[in-house]
C-alpha cells in the first residue's frame, strides 16, 4: 500500500516544495548551569508540497509543529536542514540580504490582528505601507481597493483598528497581505479569535479570494471542519511528523492514521454545511 505519509505527487505543479526538513530549538528549561541547553527536535523530517493556486491546510494538535512549519515556508525561520524550493530555488539556507527581493511574496497574516496592527496608525496607512516598503505604490487608493477586495467600506480607511471589529481587523490582514499580490500566503490561525459567525465570513472570503486571484496558500488551523470548507489538500502534523496528507476528501473519507480519526472524531456534529458559509 502506498501510504499517504510519502511524498506526495501533486498533479499541480509544487509552488513550495520541502524534502526532510528538520528544525530544533533550544530547550531553556532544561539548560545546565553550564554550557549550551539541549535541543529540541520540533520538526522532524517533514517532506511535502504546496501546490500552485490551491489552499492547504496543515492540522494537528497543539505544539504539534504547525506554525514552525509555516514560518520556515515564509522564512521566518531557518531550518536546520532539509530543502525549502520556492519556484524550483532553494530559499532554505539563504541569507536576510537574498530573502530581501523574496519578502513581498511570502507574506503572512497573523492569528491576532491587534498585534500585528499598529494601533497608532489609520487602516488607510497600514495597508499603504507595506506597498510603500516595497516600492509597489502605496496611495490611499490602493487601500481603498484593498479594503473594497475584502468587503469593508472605503471610508474604514479612515479608522483605527480599535474602531472594528474582530473579523473586520482581520479582513484588515487580509487586505494587507493580498494589497501585495504575493505568491504565497500563510495564514496562521486566522480565525481561531473570532466567534463563528465572523469566522464563517472571513472564511467565505478567503474561499472566493482565492478562486478569484488564484491564490496559492497554507492555511494552519487545529479544526478539522475549517480545513475541510476551505482547502484543497490537507497536512496532518503529529509531534513534528507528518502522519498524513493527500487531497482534502481523500483525507476525510478514508483517514489512514489513528491522529486524523482522532482529530475527525472531534469535529462538533452536527456538521457544518455549505449554508455556514453564507454571507
Ligand atoms: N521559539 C521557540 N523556542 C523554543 N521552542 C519553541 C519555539 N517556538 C515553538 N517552540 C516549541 O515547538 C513546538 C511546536 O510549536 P508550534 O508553535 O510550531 O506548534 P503548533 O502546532 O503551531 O501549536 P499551536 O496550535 O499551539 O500554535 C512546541 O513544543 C513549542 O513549545
Amino acid at each position: 500500500m502506498t501510504h499517504t505519509t510519502d511524498i506526495p505527487t501533486q498533479t499541480r505543479p509544487a509552488l513550495l516544495s520541502v524534502r526532510d526538513l528538520r528544525l530544533s530549538f533550544p530547550d531553556m528549561a532544561n539548560k545546565p548551569l553550564l554550557g549550551p541547553a539541549p535541543r529540541t527536535e520540533v520538526l522532524k523530517g517533514l517532506s511535502f508540497d504546496i501546490p500552485a493556486g490551491q489552499i492547504t491546510g496543515i492540522v494537528g494538535e497543539s505544539g504539534s509543529g504547525k506554525s514552525t512549519a509555516g514560518r520556515v515556508l515564509v522564512r521566518l525561520l531557518e531550518p536546520d536542514s532539509g530543502t525549502v524550493l520556492f519556484d524550483g530555488e532553494p530559499i532554505g539556507h539563504l541569507t536576510e540580504d537574498a530573502l530581501r527581493p523574496l519578502r513581498r511574496d511570502l507574506q503572512m497574516i497573523f492569528q491576532d490582528p491587534m498585534s500585528s496592527l499598529n494601533p497608532r496608525h489609520k487602516v488607510g496607512r497600514l495597508i499603504a505601507q507595506p506597498l510603500k516598503r516595497y516600492g509597489r505604490g502605496g496611495t490611499r487608493e490602493q487601500a481603498e481597493d484593498a479594503l473594497r477586495r475584502v468587503g469593508l467600506p472605503a471610508d474604514f480607511a479612515d479608522r483605527y483598528p480599535h474602531q472594528l471589529s474582530g473579523g473586520q481587523r482581520q479582513r484588515v490582514g487580509i487586505a494587507r497581505a493580498i494589497a501585495l499580490e504575493p505568491r504565497f500566503i500563510l495564514a496562521d490561525e486566522i480565525v481561531s479569535g473570532l466567534d463563528v459567525s465572523s469566522q464563517a465570513q472571513v472564511l467565505a472570503l478567503l474561499k472566493d479570494l482565492a478562486a478569484d486571484m488564484g491564490l496559492t496558500m497554507a492555511f494552519i488551523s487545529h479544526d478539522l471542519s475549517v480545513i475541510r470548507h476551505l482547502c484543497d489538500n490537507v497536512i496532518v502534523l503529529n509531534r513534528g511528523e507528518i502522519v498524513e496528507q493527500g487531497p482534502v476528501e481523500q483525507v476525510f473519507d478514508t483517514p489512514q492514521s489513528d491522529i486524523t480519526k482522532t482529530l475527525l472524531s472531534a469535529i462538533p456534529l452536527p456538521e457544518l454545511d455549505d449554508d455556514w458559509f453564507e454571507d
